[in-house]
């Protein structure tokens, strides 16, 4: 390094090169997007439990509150958990800042690479940030009505929120965004941490292709029928809206004690009934 160089703080050449921490944070960002995705495959699974039955649903609604070690469920642990998995989607959002495109003169470099390259890997990449960008706004939203709401989890509290308090939309855009870049980020992971990849590693990235279509699609398919399941159950509740799910109450009304609502009625409704 020169003095004038010196004189202006500009770093030498070899303290640039020995610096660890573009790798750690680029390792952080991993660890994190790897932790997330856990997560999302795990709650989707919780989330259609409603698919089974609303009992269902409720119980493991229930069972994240404590209702299984404590005297009466508690919501706050809820809240505790999405404080966690806020943390991490706010460091991940925050590793992420560093890709971003700053400058519209960086934006047309990318741009014009892209084109020139032509890869397939390279329009992921180019995916994934859009769709992270997208998930800045459209997860905020939901993990903020987990965080200060978490009593209103339940079978009719979850399809009144979705249905009657217009949350569907929200609900679609993240479901498509969320899966989308989740499927990208772990196939991204795979290639860059050698899983998966065998002896052949053009067979290999063919299989991580497939294997990310596949959980993509899986999981697309899932939450959109999930989703449904909700918003019929919301129609079906949308007179009553705002009435807590009561297990025993549900079931004397299934036993036909009273008019079912929810799920079962809609689904077992016939033409003009
Ligand atoms: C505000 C929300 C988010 C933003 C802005 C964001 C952005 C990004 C970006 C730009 C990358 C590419 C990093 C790179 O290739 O160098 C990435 C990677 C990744 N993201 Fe996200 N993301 C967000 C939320 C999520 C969520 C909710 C998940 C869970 C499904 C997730 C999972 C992943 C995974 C697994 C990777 C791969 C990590 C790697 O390549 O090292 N992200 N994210
Ligand atoms: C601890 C944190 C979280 C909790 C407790 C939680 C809970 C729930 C619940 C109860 C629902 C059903 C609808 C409702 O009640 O409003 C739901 C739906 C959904 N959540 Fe989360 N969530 C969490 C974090 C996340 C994150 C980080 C994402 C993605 C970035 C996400 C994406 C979704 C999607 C896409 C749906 C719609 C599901 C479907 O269509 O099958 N959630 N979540």
């Amino acid at each position: 390094m020169n003095a004038a160089d010196a004189a202006r703080g500009v770093p030498s050449r070899s303290r640039l090169r020995a610096s660890r921490w573009p790798a750690r944070l680029d390792l952080l960002q991993s660890l994190s997007g790897l932790l997330l995705a856990l997560f999302l495959i795990a709650h989707m699974f919780f989330v259609s439990s409603i698919l089974v039955s609303q009992q269902a649903f409720y119980t493991i609604a229930r069972f994240f509150e404590g209702a299984a070690f404590l005297a009466e469920p508690r919501p706050w642990i809820v809240s505790c958990v999405v404080g966690v998995v806020m943390a991490l989607f706010m460091l991940h959002a925050w590793l992420a800042l560093r890709k971003f495109p700053a400058s519209f003169r960086q934006y047309r470099i990318f741009i014009e690479h892209k084109e020139q390259l032509r890869h397939s890997d390279t329009g992921l990449w180019w995916v994934q940030l859009w769709t992270g960008f997208a998930l800045f706004f459209l997860a905020s939203v939901h993990l903020f009505g987990m965080l200060t709401q978490p009593e209103l989890i339940g079978p009719y509290e979850s399809a009144d929120r979705i249905w009657t308090g217009n949350m569907w939309p929200i609900y679609l855009l993240l479901l498509f965004a969320v899966e989308i870049h989740g499927g990208i980020g772990l196939y991204r992971l795979a290639l860059k941490w050698g899983w998966l990849q065998g002896a052949d590693p053009l067979a290999g990235r063919r299989r991580l292709r497939i294997a990310r279509t596949c959980f993509s699609l899986f999981f697309l398919g899932l939450g959109l029928v999930t989703l449904l399941a909700y918003v019929q159950l919301g129609i079906a509740h949308a007179d009553r809206a705002g009435e807590r799910y009561v297990p025993h109450k549900a079931a004397s009304r299934l036993a036909g004690h009273e008019r079912p609502g929810g799920l079962e009625f809609a689904l077992s409704r016939r033409p003009g009934e």
